[in-house]
């Protein structure tokens, strides 16, 4: 039995699946404007956040969120070091007419060891609000070197306001577009063993999806891809 909240397999995991089409008005990859300093909570920060103009970066600020060097070399190695095994005796899965996800193997996973419970939960602290609840089962995502993320708004029946993921082994760039004007698109910079989370209308207003290879700049900038595991911590959805 797959677990009720299950976000794997699911036929609406998915709300919009737009395709990968480049944007229209706009040029994939442009350097575009940087979130401003006094808008993001660091200056630090600002630059892994890029968008089409100041409106729609005035529309997601303190909705989207990149944290650099969110965990160490050594937290990243002791979260592959468990996910591996059970990753690996997956296999990939390329070309389903109907996935949102092209060349990915993924797993679930609700019990950790001891040091990786102690990462997921940093993540946690810094990812929701006291109180708000949240999905137990931590999503993996494995996607290969040539493997890609297609557009689409996680299903708001099984997932909440918030979207916190970390990001292992690979670099790779984060593209989210308004579902409501699609010339106003930001692009979030995903470093290796960093933490992006996305609240609000980033995650209900926007689609997002990970560039593939070739497609993958930022700032105007190429981000070479390979493999990348995202691990993903999500809230619930309000009861009804
Ligand atoms: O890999 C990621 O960080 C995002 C994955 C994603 O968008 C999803 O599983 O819905
Ligand atoms: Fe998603």
């Amino acid at each position: 039995m797959r677990p009720r909240f299950s976000l794997l397999w699911s036929p609406v995991r998915f709300k919009a699946l737009l395709g990968s089409s480049p944007l229209p008005g706009s040029r994939p990859g442009a350097p575009g404007l940087a979130l401003s300093a006094g808008r993001s909570r660091s200056a630090g920060r600002s630059r892994l956040v890029v968008g089409s103009g100041p409106a729609v970066l005035e529309l997601v600020s303190g909705q989207v969120e990149v944290r650099e060097e969110f965990i160490s070399e050594e937290e990243e190695r002791e979260l592959l070091g468990e996910l591996e095994p059970v990753l690996k005796r997956k296999r990939y899965q390329f070309d389903h007419w109907d996935n949102a996800i092209h060349g990915y193997r993924e797993t679930e996973r609700s019990h950790w060891s001891e040091r990786n419970s102690e990462t997921l939960q940093r993540v946690r602290d810094v990812a929701f609000p006291p109180g708000i609840p949240q999905l137990g089962l931590v999503h993996v995502l494995d996607v290969d070197k040539g493997g890609y993320i297609k557009p689409h708004v996680d299903s708001v029946k099984f997932c909440g306001s918030t979207i916190a993921g970390l990001s292992l082994l690979s670099p790779s760039v984060m593209r989210l577009v308004s579902e409501q004007n699609q010339s106003d698109w930001v692009d979030l910079m995903l470093l290796r063993r960093s933490l992006y989370i996305l609240r609000g209308a980033a995650r209900y207003l926007f689609t997002h999806q990970v560039l593939k290879e070739g497609d993958s700049y930022f700032g105007g900038v190429e981000v070479p891809r390979g493999r990348r595991i995202s691990v993903i911590c999500r809230s619930l959805p309000s009861a009804a």
